[in-house]
């Protein structure tokens, strides 16, 4: 979910493996040299979704790397599909009043820059958390503790995990 700690945990986590780091909405914004709000004013979500798509086919195509996507890439089956085929997903799981509290001051995320943000987030949790845990290999709770702390849980249960 957007607030979740991806951006952050993943660079971390790329960090400590000794292993690349790219977060798919940088590497949109860098390919269109515009941030993502204003893609969304110009092309719409549905502009933006195909971006996401394009770039997520390609960075699951390289090996060692660890990846952050934005939090409604779950949404489309394909990308579902990409990335459970191709990699390892960790859920970052997070509590909406956590979510809201982390990015309620943020004006990046078009999609919260709506009257009631709280809410909407909330309704976006129902709808996104069975698509996480449809192809989670690892959930990790990220709303309780410091980013070091999580990137532990994660970097522990990677070393257990069978995929
Ligand atoms: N324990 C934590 N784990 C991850 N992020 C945290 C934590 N505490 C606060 N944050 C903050 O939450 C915000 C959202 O993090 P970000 O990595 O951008 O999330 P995402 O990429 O999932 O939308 C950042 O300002 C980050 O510093
Ligand atoms: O959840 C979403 O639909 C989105 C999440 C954002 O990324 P973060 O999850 O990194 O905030 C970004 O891709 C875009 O604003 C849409
Ligand atoms: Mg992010």
């Amino acid at each position: 979910m957007m607030g979740a700690g991806k951006t952050t945990i993943g660079r971390e986590l790329a960090r400590r493996c000794d292993m690349r780091f790219v977060d798919c909405d940088h590497e949109i914004e860098a390919r269109t040299g515009v941030k993502i709000p204003t893609i969304f004013e110009i092309e719409g979500e549905e502009g933006f979704r195909r971006r996401e798509t394009q770039v997520i086919d390609e960075l699951t195509r390289v090996k060692g790397v660890v990846i952050a996507t934005g939090g409604g890439a779950v949404l489309d089956p394909a990308n579902r599909a990409m990335l459970a085929e191709r990699g390892v997903i960790v859920y970052l799981n997070v509590p909406p009043q956590v979510l809201w509290e982390r990015t309620r001051n943020d004006r990046n995320r078009p999609l919260l820059q709506v009257p009631n943000p709280r809410e909407h987030i909330a309704t976006l949790y129902r709808q996104r958390d069975p698509l996480y845990r449809e192809i989670a290999d690892i959930i990790v709770d990220g709303g309780r503790g410091n980013p070091g702390g999580t990137v532990r849980q994660i970097q522990k249960a990677l070393e257990t995990c069978e995929k």
